[in-house]
């Protein structure tokens, strides 16, 4: 399970819980201007705009899970096993694997509107990116400081929905898991009153009644009504701690602990890293499952204009701060 979410103060804010049994060699790569982004079935790029993002590098290429742009556009895969479906060749548009999508978009794109359009002339191909790298059955949110969109590919080809919630988790498809936000009206962060019946007397005998009935297991419909409730509720100043620490609490309400989700006798989903990005100053934050300091890649302290990917390896070990003694 996934959950990807945005957030705005002064500054726009997009990341993402990365959640699964086993990581692929996670790295934090920034794709300068001029590395050439190769594609199979159209030109290559060989200058755009510069990524930060979480990559496994495979043959020096980037295979992005999300990442952000130098424009301030984000972009993230989550997976939508069972219902996505890539679209064989086509004649008539541009054609770009489900791995490429993220350099495509990002490296041309400024604006959730110019998405638009680029989507409009392409064609989600299911080419793989090797044997050992098969296509992933994903969907993506993309995101600027002013709107978000879903972006799925089924069986009757390519959905791009509005995201009013900023938010995404998995199946089922994004129309249904938005629908279901209707059945939640009622929750509340402010104290209930009794509309049971005025011949009860019924009490709040406890804070953060308003909210009962928000659900807490870790169904991707649940985490979607979850965070979707504690990020249209949040509340942060607009320095840059201050976001960016309520951006983690927004993800920590969906976190996974190891034990809670056996995907296989013995193999357990967990929370393997949280990013968040700062999407105006190219800044990616995040923590680990074990590390609960936040670590952070600045891509503007990076010579942008290079051609080499430039990699960083995630710090896992728990840094704990020992206020006393030696
Ligand atoms: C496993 C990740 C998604 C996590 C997720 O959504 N978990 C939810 C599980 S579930 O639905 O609830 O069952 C996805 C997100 C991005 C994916 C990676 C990126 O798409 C980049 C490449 C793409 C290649 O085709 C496959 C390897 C890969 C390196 C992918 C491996 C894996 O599928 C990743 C890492």
């Amino acid at each position: 399970m996934c959950t990807a979410a945005t957030y705005k103060t002064k500054d726009f804010y997009f990341g993402r819980t990365l959640d699964y049994e086993f990581s692929y060699g996670d790295e934090i790569i920034i794709t300068p201007r001029n590395y050439p982004f190769v594609f199979r079935h159209t030109k290559t790029l060989e200058n755009h705009y510069a990524l930060i993002g979480m990559a496994c590098c495979a043959d020096n290429y980037p295979l992005y899970y999300d990442a952000i742009n130098e424009k301030g556009l984000g972009m993230a895969g989550l997976n939508f096993v069972g219902n996505a479906h890539y679209q064989p060749l086509s004649d008539s548009e541009e054609n770009i694997a489900s791995f490429e999508f993220i350099p495509w978009i990002l490296g041309q794109c400024a604006t959730v509107k110019e998405v638009r359009s680029f989507l409009g002339r392409m064609n989600l191909c299911d080419t793989p990116f090797s044997d050992q790298f098969p296509s992933s059955s994903l969907h993506w949110l993309i995101a600027d400081r002013s709107e978000s969109i879903t972006v799925e590919c089924v069986a009757d080809g390519m959905k791009i929905y509005d995201n009013p919630v900023g938010v995404l988790t998995n199946n089922p498809p994004f129309d249904l898991q938005l629908f279901q936000l209707n059945n939640y009206m009622q929750l509340s962060a402010k104290s209930p009153e009794n509309h049971f019946s005025d011949k009860l007397n019924l009490n709040t005998y406890s804070r953060g009644m308003g909210a009962l009935g928000l659900p807490g297991d870790l169904s991707s419909q649940s985490r979607f009504i979850r965070v979707a409730f504690t990020k249209m509720h949040a509340i942060s100043d607009e320095s840059e701690a201050s976001s960016v620490s309520q951006f983690f609490h927004i993800l920590g309400s969906v976190e996974q602990s190891r034990g809670c989700c056996e995907v296989a006798e013995g193999k357990y989903e967990i929370t393997i890293y949280t990013s968040c990005c700062n999407a105006d100053k190219g800044i990616y934050y995040y923590t680990t499952y074990d590390n609960h300091q936040i670590s952070a890649v600045d891509m503007h302290k990076e010579n942008l204009e290079a051609k080499e990917l430039i990699r960083y390896s995630p710090i896992k070990e728990e840094q704990i701060y020992f206020q006393n003694g030696k």
